[in-house]
C-alpha cells in the first residue's frame, strides 16, 4: 500500500486469504476469543462488587461466529478490492522464484526490479514422538473449531498458548499447558509470575519444565505421557511450541536467496544477503515475530527502495501479551539491563496495590519494574491490567532518550492507571530526597532561614 501511494509499480501475489495470519488465524481472532472469555469471567466475578455472579451459559457456536463478525469487519482493510482501488496488480496464487529476478505464479512470469519476501510463518511441530499419530490443531484450525473443547492440552507456554489457555478456559474448557522450558519465558520473570499466578487461579494447570514423552490417541481423544511420568489424556491438543518461516512453496534456490530454518538470511538493511533485489521482512525474516514488526519493517524497506535512503531495522520492539492481566515490555529486560550495565543500573518498581483506579476496579495484582541507566529508562516490564496500553509512554520516553524525571514531573490525570508511571519514575528520586542526611539537614536549615 505505502509503495504504489509513492507512485511505484506493485505487484502483490497472495497464495491463500488477504490479510494473512494475523488477520485469519492470530492476532484478530485471539484478541477476539479473549474478549468472549474476558465477558464470561466478567460475570463470574462480579461478586464483590455487590452484584449477584452468575455461572454464564456459553454458545460456543456463537462465540466463534463473534470471531468471524471481527475479522469480517476487519478484512476490507486488507482486501484486495482496497489494494487494486490504489493501484496494485493483486494476484491470487502461490509465488515461486523461476530465477533470481523472476517469479512463477499460476503460470504467469513476473520479473520485477525488487522482491519483498513477506510469506509469514507456521506452527512449528517440535519433534514429539507420536505426534504426527495424533490428531492436534494449530492456530490454523482451532479458531474454525464450533464446539467447545472438553479438555484443551497445549503444546507451549509462549504467548500463543498462554493467551488460548485463559481463552479456552474462561470459556468453561478444562485446560493444561506443558512447557518445556519457563512459561511466558522471554518475558521478565517477575512479571510473568504475576500472569501465571492469575491463570493458575483461574484453574489452567501449566506444567513447566516439561518434555512430552509420548503421545497417543485413546477412545476420549489424546494422552500425553510427560518426562515426569504424569499420564494427561485431553480432548484435543494444540500446539503452540514456536513457529517456522514460511518459505516452503518460494523455491528461494531458484531466486538465488540465502535463507536458514529462521527464515530468510538479512541483515538490519532487511537485504537477502545472496540476492540483492530481494528483502524480507516480518515473520519471513528472522526476527521478533508480531504485526507492528512487520509493519515496521515494511517502513525500512520503503525508504531504501523507494527513496534510496539508507534505513535498517528496529533491534528490539514492543510486545504484549493479551491475558488478563496483561503483560508487556519495551526495552530491555532486568536480566539484559543487568548484563549490559552492571551496577550502573538502577531497577525501580511499583505495585498496581498503590494505584487507585486499580484498587477501584479491583484489579490491584501486578507492577510496574522500569530499567534506569544515567537517570534514562532503558527498559520497561509491566504486568497488570491495561499494561500494553500502559507500555506506550515508556516505549516513548525510551526512543525519545526522556530523562526519567520529566516522567516523575508529570501531571497526569487521577485516578487513572497511568500513574503508575509516575510512581514509577518517583521511585527514583525518593530514596535519594526521602532517605537523604543531608537533605533533612538542608530543609531544616530552609525553614530557619526563611521567613
Ligand atoms: C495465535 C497468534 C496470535 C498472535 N497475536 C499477535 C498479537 O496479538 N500481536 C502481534 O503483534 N502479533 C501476533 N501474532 C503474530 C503475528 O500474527 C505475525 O507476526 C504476523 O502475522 C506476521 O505478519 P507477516 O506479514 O510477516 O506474515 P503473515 O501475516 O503470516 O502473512 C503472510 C502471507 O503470505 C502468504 N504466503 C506465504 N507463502 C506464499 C507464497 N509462496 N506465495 C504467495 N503468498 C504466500 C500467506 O498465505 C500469508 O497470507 C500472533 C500469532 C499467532 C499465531
Ligand atoms: N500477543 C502477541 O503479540 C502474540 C500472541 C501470540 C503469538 N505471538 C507471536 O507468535 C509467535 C509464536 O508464538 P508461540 O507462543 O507459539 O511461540 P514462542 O516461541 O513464543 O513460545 C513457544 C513456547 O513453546 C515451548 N516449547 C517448544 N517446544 C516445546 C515442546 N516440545 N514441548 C513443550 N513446550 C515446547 C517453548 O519453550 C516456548 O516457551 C511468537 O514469536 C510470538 O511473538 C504474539
Amino acid at each position: 500500500a505505502g509503495a504504489v501511494q509513492m507512485g511505484a509499480s506493485v505487484v502483490l501475489v497472495e497464495g491463500a486469504e488477504m490479510g494473512g495470519d494475523c488477520l485469519n488465524t492470530g492476532c484478530v481472532p485471539s484478541k477476539a476469543l479473549l474478549a468472549a472469555g474476558k465477558a464470561a469471567e466478567a460475570m463470574r466475578q462480579a461478586g464483590p462488587f455487590g452484584i449477584t455472579p452468575v455461572q454464564p451459559e456459553i454458545d460456543f457456536a456463537a462465540v466463534k461466529d463473534h470471531l468471524g463478525r471481527v475479522i469480517s469487519g476487519i478484512a476490507p482493510h486488507d482486501s484486495q478490492g482496497r489494494f487494486e482501488a490504489l493501484g496494485v496488480t493483486v494476484l491470487r496464487d502461490w509465488a515461486r522464484f523461476i530465477s533470481p529476478r523472476e517469479l512463477e505464479v499460476g503460470g504467469q512470469t513476473i520479473r520485477a526490479r525488487r522482491f519483498v519476501i513477506a510469506t509469514g510463518s507456521h506452527a512449528a511441530l517440535p519433534p514429539v514422538p507420536g505426534l504426527a499419530a495424533v490428531p492436534y490443531l494449530t492456530n490454523e484450525t482451532i479458531f474454525g473449531l464450533r464446539d467447545r473443547p472438553v479438555h484443551l492440552l497445549i503444546l507451549g507456554g509462549g504467548p500463543a498458548g498462554m493467551e488460548l489457555a485463559q481463552a479456552y478456559r474462561r470459556l468453561g474448557s478444562r485446560v493444561t499447558v506443558i512447557e518445556a522450558a519457563r512459561a511466558l519465558g522471554r518475558d521478565d520473570p517477575d512479571c510473568a509470575a504475576v500472569v501465571l499466578e492469575a491463570l493458575r487461579g483461574e484453574g489452567v494447570d501449566i506444567r513447566e519444565g516439561q518434555d512430552v514423552v509420548r503421545l497417543r490417541v485413546i477412545p476420549e481423544g489424546v494422552e500425553a505421557v510427560l518426562a515426569d511420568g504424569a499420564v494427561l489424556t485431553g480432548s484435543h491438543l494444540l500446539v503452540a511450541a514456536g513457529r517456522i518461516p514460511a518459505l516452503e512453496r518460494l523455491d528461494l534456490a531458484a531466486g538465488g536467496v540465502a535463507c536458514t530454518d529462521k527464515g530468510v538470511t538479512v541483515g538490519a538493511t532487511l537485504r537477502s544477503v545472496s540476492n540483492r533485489r530481494v528483502y524480507a521482512i516480518g515473520d519471513a525474516a528472522g526476527g521478533p515475530q508480531f504485526t507492528h514488526a512487520a509493519a515496521a519493517h515494511a517502513g525500512v524497506v520503503i525508504r531504501q527502495v523507494l527513496l534510496g535512503l539508507p534505513a535498517k531495522s528496529a533491534p528490539r520492539v514492543p510486545w504484549v501479551t493479551y491475558t488478563e492481566p496483561e503483560l508487556a515490555q519495551v526495552g530491555l529486560t532486568e536480566t539484559e539491563a543487568r548484563a549490559a550495565f552492571g551496577d550502573r543500573l538502577h531497577v525501580l518498581r511499583t505495585g498496581f496495590a498503590g494505584n487507585d483506579r486499580a484498587r477501584a476496579e479491583l484489579k490491584a495484582e501486578g507492577l510496574v519494574k522500569v530499567m534506569v541507566v544515567r537517570g534514562r529508562p532503558v527498559g520497561a516490564s509491566i504486568a497488570g491490567p491495561q499494561a500494553g496500553e500502559l507500555i506506550g509512554l515508556w516505549a516513548l520516553a525510551i526512543a525519545a532518550r526522556i530523562r526519567i524525571g520529566t516522567v516523575a514531573g508529570l501531571i497526569l490525570p487521577y485516578p487513572t492507571l497511568g500513574e503508575t508511571a509516575k510512581r514509577a519514575a518517583g521511585a527514583y528520586f525518593s530514596a535519594k530526597l526521602f532517605d537523604n542526611p543531608a537533605v533533612k539537614r538542608v530543609v531544616r536549615l530552609v525553614q530557619r532561614l526563611v521567613p
